[in-house]
């Protein structure tokens, strides 16, 4: 077999792999990206033949793990990576990263990458390894629209009226069912949780099992427009033949269940057994209010249970993580700071160097207009040495160019006159200043 076939074979096995393939020559070029790892990150299929996607992946290659094991030389096993992709939505993977050698040289970096995002949403209480109940005081609610929620879901506990909550994923709709559950009056002995994510089947006996405890029991089926219509049929039916008023019933859905009935996805009998009372719980870009508050909880939490000094945001941190849009709500701030912490040994506060480079990318894309009375000198207070004024009015102008055309490298560097490498270098140097910055003020 000559070496054209063989290569398309391998193509083609590689393409086909239920496993993300990406692979960099040892100059860091990419040679490939498989169909897996494009629907991992979100990208289509359309964006990469016409290459529009290659900035992206270029500037995601540029910070990860592959370049590492280009430097050592070593392989890297089992990493764990909570991200939110292109089209925002949540993806949990490990992957393995290997280096590439042939005949004793070095010649680029592959890694295997595997989904366990429907794993991981079984398992993700990140609450819970603190031990504690969770309970209405656990919640960070500082904004308006947030004490709204809590208060009326405590009327409904009252009441002990079925509710439905409505919210994006990591909004906090699991522990607000929670925290019903604990002020119920006539309190229920047990909280169960249907994961609908799960097989339906096990959903469905789960049900049928507890219905008939003899215990009251809080059901919670957590996002029910997952199961499909005849099994959300069922649940209705099992719910309607349940005469008792012993148990008590909360659901949630991912978004507008008028839009989920619509197109099918959420049964309407299921829907009105459920419905008494809606809550609502707003997106975190709605409620920028709670992200500091909730910074400082969970910092609290982390010096007493594991004895870290961190408890401050150094400020440009601050107004990154304030300018940055969640697509995936608490939870992704959560999994943010639970990455942090993992590298704060002694540090007291926050600094821009110390959060993932992802993040920060993304959140750079989001940030406000500069100001640009940074460079209006007003005062003889406010003159800077030439060099260093120069470098930020660059800083700035590349900025600018970047946002102009969405982050697309290609076209910036076509519209600054330079070359599409040197954009990129610039780019990264100025990362750089900017963590370095931080190190000193530190
Ligand atoms: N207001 C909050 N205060 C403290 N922690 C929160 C809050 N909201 C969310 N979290 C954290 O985010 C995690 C994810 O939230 P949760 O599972 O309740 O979201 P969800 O809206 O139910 O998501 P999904 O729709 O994916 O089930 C929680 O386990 C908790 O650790």
């Amino acid at each position: 077999m000559n070496t054209k076939t063989l290569l398309a074979i391998y193509e083609f096995i590689a393409e086909q792999s239920a496993s993300g393939i990406c692979a960099i020559d040892k100059r860091g070029n990419l040679i490939l990206y498989n169909k897996r790892m494009r629907e991992l990150v979100g990208i289509s299929d359309e964006e990469f033949e016409k290459r529009k996607a290659l900035e992206i992946i270029d500037a995601d290659v540029e910070r990860s793990a592959l370049l590492r094991v280009l430097e050592t030389k070593e392989p890297l096993l089992n990493m764990k990576k909570t991200f939110w992709n292109k089209r925002g939505e949540e993806v949990t993977t490990i992957s393995h990263v290997h280096p590439l050698i042939v005949e004793n040289e070095l010649v680029g970096a592959v890694e295997f990458v595997r989904d366990i995002t429907q794993l991981e949403f079984m398992m993700y209480q990140p609450l819970r390894r603190y031990g504690a109940p969770l309970k209405f005081e656990i919640i960070t609610a500082v904004s308006k629209a947030m004490q709204k929620v809590i208060n009326t879901a405590k009327v409904a506990a009252m009441g002990r009226l079925p509710v439905m909550l409505i919210g994006e994923s990591g909004t906090g709709k699991d522990m607000i069912a929670e925290g019903i559950h604990h002020v119920l009056a006539e309190p229920n002995e047990l909280f169960v949780t249907l994961i609908c994510r799960r097989d339906e089947k096990t959903v469905l006996a789960q049900l049928e099992k507890y219905i008939v405890n003899q215990r009251n029991i809080t059901f919670f089926a957590e996002r029910v427009e997952y199961l499909s219509m005849e099994a959300q049929e069922q649940i209705a039916k099992l719910l309607e033949e349940h005469e008792e008023r012993k148990h008590y019933f909360i659901a949630s859905v991912g978004q507008d269940p008028v839009d989920l009935i619509r197109h099918g996805k959420l049964s309407q009998t299921l829907y009105h057994l459920f419905s008494n009372i809606s809550i609502q719980v707003p997106a975190l870009r709605e409620r920028k209010e709670d992200i500091l508050p909730f910074i400082y909880d969970y910092f609290r939490r982390h010096r007493e249970q594991y004895g870290s000094q961190i408890k401050a945001l150094s400020p440009d941190v601050e107004e990154l993580l304030l300018a940055y849009d969640w697509p995936g709500n608490l939870k992704e701030l959560e999994v943010m700071l639970d990455e942090v912490s993992t590298v704060i040994a002694r540090e007291e506060v926050l600094e821009m160097y110390m959060l993932p480079a992802h993040l920060k990318w993304r959140a750079q894309q989001k940030m406000p207009e500069e100001k640009t009375d940074l460079f209006v000198v007003m005062d003889k207070q406010d003159l800077r040495p030439l060099d260093t004024y120069m470098h930020e009015v660059e800083d700035y102008y590349i900025a600018r160019a970047l946002e102009f055309h969405n982050g697309n490298i290609s076209k910036t560097a076509e519209a600054l006159g330079i070359r599409r490498q040197s954009l990129q270098y610039r780019i990264k140097k100025f990362e750089e200043k900017k963590s370095v910055k931080t190190i000193e003020k530190a």
